[in-house]
């Protein structure tokens, strides 16, 4: 089993490379990869109800968050925060990173270019493998600096660059951890009852631009930044920005450039809800292992991401997991003689290699007991023979 999170993918490999990318700008009509149509009815762009009942947003100011909190993550399984603490301007200048890396011409976007094997870098996203049809995104994933990749994208300039991701790796790792104690303590769980949370506190993505590599201290958590970015597309409605999927973490924390495009499953599977914008604010996810040490009590919650017309969408996902050698499990206060484990222990590289190989299907292989919620999510290729498979709109 791998040890480190930039060898989770090392068995699982993806044949759908940066080259396999079109030049969204130069593209007036939708080529018929990228049209999501009859067999994928199901995963088709669709707007949904005007009047849902919104996503929470929760004040972490206000003396009401922790309960706030607790009710979104059974309830929902995802929330947005304010008045979290991270200043904007530090949100702005990463969404500038961002912009810049994806207006950049394509050959020098290549220069960052993922390995089929590896964890960092530009391309496409990892779960377009599972489906027929491409996606209208592109993405650059940073596991530990990407001095290298912007040294080779920004020969003169890489420094601002780095100290932009490195200022945001800080400000949510803090944030990740404090979000993780309310959410738990929302569940009455302490961190006696974590072990592997007790010396968790000083965690690290990034590393110091031009500094030696910082030792991930034994127990610290690992983390991962995803820059998203959805042109606009001359023909929205029968493309998928990110198809759906629940994240394989502890939480993600989401912030979106100021164009919607976010969207969650609700009413089990009925109908997809958008999670508008909000200036500041960020978008906070359930991730499957955090469904896993809740013992099913929080769901990890389906999500994908549509595309626009007229407008450019980025989206910026910090990925927080635990550290790389601790196995997850369902919290033992939430297992009793009524309420059976439901998942067996997993480490989040393990889960990675799972989720790499069955997609959607991950939580449900390491499943213990029969009664587990999963999602109703089925892989793409299944769809076409399940009655039970995700209806959109
Ligand atoms: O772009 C978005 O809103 C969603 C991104 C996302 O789900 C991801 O990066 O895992
Ligand atoms: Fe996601």
């Amino acid at each position: 089993m791998p040890s480190r999170l930039a060898d989770a993918f090392r068995a699982h490999p993806v044949h759908l490379q940066p080259k396999h990318l079109h030049d969204f700008t130069s593209l007036k009509e939708l080529p018929d990869s990228y049209k999501w149509a009859s067999d994928e009815d199901q995963y088709r762009a669709q707007p949904d109800p005007a009047h849902h009942e919104p996503v929470p947003v929760v004040d972490l100011s206000d003396p009401n968050a922790l309960e706030e909190i607790g009710h979104a993550c059974r309830r929902w399984g995802v929330f947005q925060v304010v008045n979290h603490g991270v200043p904007t301007t530090v949100l702005d200048r990463m969404e500038n990173v961002a912009k810049g890396f994806f207006s950049l011409p394509a050959h020098q976007k290549l220069k960052a270019a993922r390995s089929p094997d590896g964890i960092s870098g530009y391309g496409l996203a990892r779960i377009s493998s599972f489906f027929p049809k491409l996606m209208w995104s592109e993405g650059f994933t940073m596991v530990g600096s990407p001095l290298e990749h912007f040294q080779r994208v920004w020969p003169h300039d890489y420094t601002q660059f780095c100290d932009a991701v490195e200022e945001y790796d800080k400000q949510m790792q803090k944030l990740a951890q404090t979000l993780m104690w309310l959410m738990l303590g929302s569940l009455g769980i302490t961190k006696e009852d974590l072990n592997w949370a007790n010396n968790s506190n000083s965690t690290t993505t990034t590393t110091p631009r031009g500094g030696p590599k910082k030792e991930v201290a034994a127990g610290s958590s690992s983390a991962a930044i995803q820059l998203n970015h959805y042109p606009a597309c001359p023909d929205p409605d029968r493309a998928m920005g990110l198809a759906p999927h629940t994240d394989s973490t502890l939480l993600t924390i989401l912030h979106q450039s100021n164009t919607s495009g976010l969207q969650v499953l609700r009413d089990d599977g009925a109908r997809w809800v958008t999670v508008p914008p909000i200036r500041g604010g960020l978008v906070v996810h359930i991730g499957d292992l955090l469904h896993i040490l809740s013992n099913g009590l929080c769901p990890s919650v389906v999500h994908r991401a549509v595309v626009n017309r007229d407008r450019n969408r980025i989206s910026i996902a910090y990925l927080h997991g635990p550290p790389s050698n601790v196995r997850i499990s369902p919290v033992q206060k939430l297992v009793g003689p009524s309420q059976p484990p439901l998942y067996r222990a997993v480490t989040w590289n393990e889960y990675l290699g799972t989720k790499a190989k069955h997609f959607n299907k991950a939580l449900s292989s390491v499943r213990l007991c029969a009664a587990a919620p999963i999602n109703g999510l089925v892989d793409a290729k299944d769809q076409k023979n399940n009655n039970n498979a995700v209806k959109v709109g």
